[in-house]
């Protein structure tokens, strides 16, 4: 017998010059490993070697640049890539003409100022004189002209939190994620949330799009569904199913088909993951039965 031959599939989708769609990946920091993980998850080919600096994907029409994540809005802000992901706190930094296209839904973190305990006070007047060290400078001294407060930025490239111990500086403005970096230094936050960031899908509007970004963001879309839904199937007393359906109204609509069995429905609908044992509970207590989830490993809503 002849295996059978693969389904034939219309060619990836270029740009007017034939290009393929160029997209800008973290190569090295707290957003690289995810970035690419979720890219594999979407069916993109993936560099091995965490030295490659740029691999194409031939079979779908992409080419990824991998990039330091605080270049990548430089990038794409001026049109030289069409894509690229990086963390919303670098973008704002960075002052790029480059916008937010999608939210990714990891490297998440927030960005504050902290000093040594009595230093500063809750309120953002507290900064006015003194020396604040960042690897942020874009994003502080846009927060203190906001508030019209004069204070001296210095910009270092990283270990912020040791700036103070030495002499530098009073205060600092870094990213935090448990706490543990600022408590090992011996810092407390203070004041209010400078920014929330997490890790964007960032792009130059609709004038330059690549006519493949459709595609490319319809796929990193059916990830994120995928990540944070499950699919849910039971059996349910047919009378039941108003209630049942309240419960699992699902994206578009859930699936009821008889049962076999006299006055019973099985139900199919997608649910939120970390509602799941909650709605199971609540199911069963109205009569639903063989209560089942599964992972959706890809989607397309
Ligand atoms: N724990 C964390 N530490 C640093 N950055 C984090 C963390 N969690 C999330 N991020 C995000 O990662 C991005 C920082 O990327 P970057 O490559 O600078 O990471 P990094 O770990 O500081 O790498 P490097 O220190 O080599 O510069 C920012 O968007 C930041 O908000
Ligand atoms: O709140 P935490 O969980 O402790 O994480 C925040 C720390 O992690 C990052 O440092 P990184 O390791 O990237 O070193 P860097 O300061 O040299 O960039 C960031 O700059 C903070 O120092
Ligand atoms: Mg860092």
């Amino acid at each position: 017998m002849t295996p059978p031959t693969s389904t034939p599939l219309p060619p990836p989708i270029a740009g007017a010059d034939g290009a393929p769609l160029r997209i800008a990946v973290p190569n090295k920091g707290a957003l690289s490993q995810a970035a690419s993980d979720m890219l594999r998850e979407a069916g993109y080919k993936q560099r091995n070697d965490p030295k490659q600096l740029a691999l194409t994907d031939t079979d779908n029409g992409v080419e990824f640049f991998y990039l330091r994540p605080r270049d990548i809005a430089l990038y794409v802000g001026e049109g030289t890539l069409d894509l690229g992901v990086t963390g919303r706190d670098l973008l704002r930094d960075s002052r790029a003409k480059a916008d937010e296209v999608l939210t990714l839904g990891f490297g998440r973190s927030t960005f504050r100022f902290a000093a040594r305990p009595g230093v500063l006070g809750g309120d953002a007047t507290d900064l006015a004189g003194k020396r604040v060290a960042t690897s942020y400078p874009g994003v502080v001294k846009g927060y203190l002209e906001e508030r019209g407060i004069e204070a001296t930025v210095i910009r270092l490239d990283g270990a912020v939190e040791t700036s103070i111990q030495l002499g530098v500086a009073d205060v600092i403005a870094d990213v935090v994620e448990t706490g543990s970096t600022l408590r090992q230094a011996g810092l407390e936050v203070a004041g209010e949330v400078i920014l929330s960031s997490e890790a964007v899908l960032i792009g130059r509007g609709p004038d330059s799009a690549h006519p493949g970004v459709e595609v490319f963001l319809r796929r990193l879309q059916g990830v994120l569904v995928a990540r944070s839904f499950v699919m849910m199937d039971y059996d349910l007393p047919a009378a039941r199913t108003e209630e049942a359906l309240a419960l699992t109204p699902g994206i578009e609509s859930p699936t009821v088909a008889p049962l076999h069995k006299e006055g019973w429905v099985a139900v199919r609908s997608m649910v939120p993951r970390d509602q799941a044992q909650r709605i199971m509970d609540a199911l069963y207590d109205i009569g639903a039965r063989a209560i089942l989830t599964t992972d959706i490993h890809a989607c397309r809503l």
